[in-house]
């Protein structure tokens, strides 16, 4: 018999499931079980992923069966489902690693302020947390119900936590400049990202108000004390993969580029997927890959930073297995890419 970890994926026809399927088919320690989806539920995985092996059907997410006997359940859901789910399974049941957002707040009402419904399993928050792995390493280990962080709120906050949290910032709003690949918005056609509406061309959305504003303030405060502003827009850029920040941070005048550097080599040494670069990083460099590329530059007032992601990886699938290793007891590396394929 085997002694491998069972996980089961719930929307595992989805952009964010697929990758999952990917990099845990390369995991060492874990064998994969169960599979779900919801239009395409009774499709094979291999016809709707060609590039992956006909592993089984996909199952309705909704039979609560599937996921009993599970270690690790990956939900790969719209806002609001993967709670949803958990208040249906029989306890006890396997740690919950939510790609989508309702683990991403300690309380039901700021996760209502945010997504405008109901949070499925309020009585599950106090055992959550937040798989911001970098920054919350101990107690991701031990939680039941992990949110890992979205893709946007991932590429900015390892970029501009390591400051905040040295208090090298100034008064003033932290402006976050995010461009992101087509896959951030999911597998669904919608006409925002049919082709001919995103090929050759790029645009801002959701200025100010993206739902990743009240994710980033957050988690600023968690991991920094800071209470300040973040300004955010995001843009859309005619790529697959990939997701880019650029972070303006107003520092005080004693800030030099000595002490960023230090600051920045000690965060590469202490973290094994943030790689410090010599100039402003690329998508194409990390794509692939669960690695973030940090690079800053000192002007007059402020320190920008800037990073570069894969958005399905270190923003998504990959980031979520480096949470279920911490709880496996695993090296936080098992089973994850470092390096990519270029060009
Ligand atoms: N794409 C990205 O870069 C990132 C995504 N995320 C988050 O991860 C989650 C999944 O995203 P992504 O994979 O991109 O999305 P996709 O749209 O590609 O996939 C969504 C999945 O959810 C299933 N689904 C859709 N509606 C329902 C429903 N009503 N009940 C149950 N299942 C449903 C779909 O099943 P079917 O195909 O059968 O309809 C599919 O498996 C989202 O919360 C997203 O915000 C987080 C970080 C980055
Ligand atoms: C390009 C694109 O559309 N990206 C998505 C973010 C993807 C993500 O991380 O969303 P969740 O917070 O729901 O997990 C967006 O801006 O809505």
């Amino acid at each position: 018999m085997s002694n491998k970890v069972k996980v089961g994926i719930a929307g595992a026809s989805g952009y964010g499931g697929g990758e999952l399927i990917h990099l845990l088919l390369n995991h060492p320690k874990v064998e994969i079980e169960r599979l779900s989806a919801e239009s395409n539920a009774g499709e094979r995985l291999s016809s709707l992923f060609p590039n992956l092996p006909d592993i089984g059907i996909l199952e309705k997410t909704s039979s609560v069966s599937l996921w009993n006997d599970l270690d690790i359940l990956f939900t790969a859901l719209p806002a609001g489902m993967s709670s949803r789910i958990v208040a249906t399974l029989p306890k006890p049941h396997p740690v919950v690693i939510d790609l989508g957002p309702d683990y991403r707040f300690a309380k039901a009402d700021d996760f209502s302020n945010v997504y405008h419904m109901e949070h499925g399993a309020p009585e599950t928050l106090p055992s959550s947390t937040y798989g911001l792995v970098e920054w919350n390493r101990e107690t991701i280990s031990k939680a039941r119900y992990i949110g890992s962080p979205g893709c946007f709120p991932t590429g900015a906050l390892l970029g501009f936590l390591p400051f905040l949290h040295a208090g090298f910032l100034d008064k003033g709003p932290v402006i976050v400049d995010g461009k992101s690949g087509v896959s951030g918005a999911g597998r669904a056609l919608t006409q925002d990202t049919h082709y001919p509406e995103i090929a050759e061309g790029m645009k801002a959305y959701k200025p100010m108000v993206h739902r990743h504003v009240p994710e980033m303030e957050n988690a600023m405060n968690l991991f920094s004390g800071e209470t300040g502003e973040v300004i955010f827009v995001p843009h859309l850029i005619p790529i697959n993969r990939g997701l880019i920040s650029t972070i303006y941070l107003p520092v005080s005048d004693d800030v030099t580029p000595g002490m960023i550097e230090s600051l920045l080599l000690k965060y590469q040494e202490d973290n094994p997927f943030v790689r410090i670069v010599n100039s402003p990083p690329s998508s194409a460099h990390v794509r692939g890959t669960n690695r973030i590329d940090i690079h800053a530059v000192r002007s007059k007032k402020a320190v920008v930073v800037m990073t570069a992601i894969d958005n399905l990886i270190k923003g998504a699938a990959g980031q979520a297995i480096q949470s279920m290793n911490l709880v496996l007891g695993e090296d936080e590396m098992t089973g994850l890419p470092l390096w990519g394929a270029f060009p």
